[in-house]
């Protein structure tokens, strides 16, 4: 018989092809359910566990940084705790990182209001993000980057804009190709989401457009790999 559910359009082991958002540029996959509620409690519960000197406050968020420090020079790489590794290994098997395990995990918090700023995730990473999302949906923005050449016309972020994806909580996301190395992408510090036409993955929600959002506290589990590790055990000189 056939499994699959509504609850769960995309057996993605099998067919992640099938959750590819078609209405915007290469190339975004999108994964409802992608947990079950009571992983994402579990999660929920591992994040506010950790100590508190694990957050450092942003203006408009606050993050959980966990397998090292990406820097141009190389990652001094630290073990994940096994909480992470479960979904790092999880997704990884997918084929998400073209068959390299990722190794590095921002926990962003979003109160209700708060936000990031539109950007590109830049060099140091493998270019694909993948996003688990705990405790409340949000509306990811996408922007064309800057056009140095048509200097004429004022390049706003309003006209910059280009579409959004309705993220919700316990689904996968993930982001490569042009969708990571040239778009950019940011959410907007708002307490409600009023979804209209631009949000182009709706028919994989259950959401309507005209719908209003409103926002509670998210936990987004941004999942990469970083390609230029340092080993720890040459550092300290052994074999
Ligand atoms: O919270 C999110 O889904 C986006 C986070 C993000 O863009 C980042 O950490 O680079
Ligand atoms: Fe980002």
């Amino acid at each position: 018989m056939y499994m699959t559910t509504m609850a769960n359009p995309c057996n993605i082991a099998a067919d992640l092809n099938k959750c590819i958002v078609k209405e915007a540029p290469p190339t975004i996959y999108y994964v409802p359910n992608f947990i079950t509620e009571a992983e994402e409690e579990y999660l929920l519960q591992q994040v506010c566990r950790a100590p508190k000197p694990k957050w450092t406050q942003l203006s408009g968020r606050r993050l959980q940084n966990w397998g090292g420090l990406p820097n141009p020079k190389g990652m001094l790489a630290e073990k994940l705790p096994d909480w992470l590794l479960k979904y790092t290994e999880k997704i990884s098997a997918l084929g998400a990182f073209a068959g390299k395990t990722a190794n590095h995990v921002l926990v962003n918090e979003y109160k209700p209001g708060e936000g990031i700023m539109p950007h590109e995730d830049g060099p140091l990473y493998h270019p694909t993000v993948t996003t688990i999302s705990l405790g409340s949906h949000t509306l990811l923005d996408f922007y064309k980057p800057v056009c140095q050449t048509q200097s004429e016309t004022p390049q706003t972020e309003e006209s910059r804009y280009m579409l959004s994806l309705l993220v919700q909580r316990r689904s996968l996301l993930i982001l490569q190709d042009d969708m990571y190395k040239f778009y950019l992408h940011g959410i907007h510090g708002v307490c409600e989401d009023v979804l209209s036409e631009n949000v182009v993955n709706l028919s994989s929600t259950g959401a309507q457009v005209c719908n209003t959002l409103l926002r509670s506290t998210r936990v987004s589990l941004t999942i990469r790999h970083v390609p230029k590790v340092i080993r720890t055990n040459l550092l300290l000189g052994k074999k």
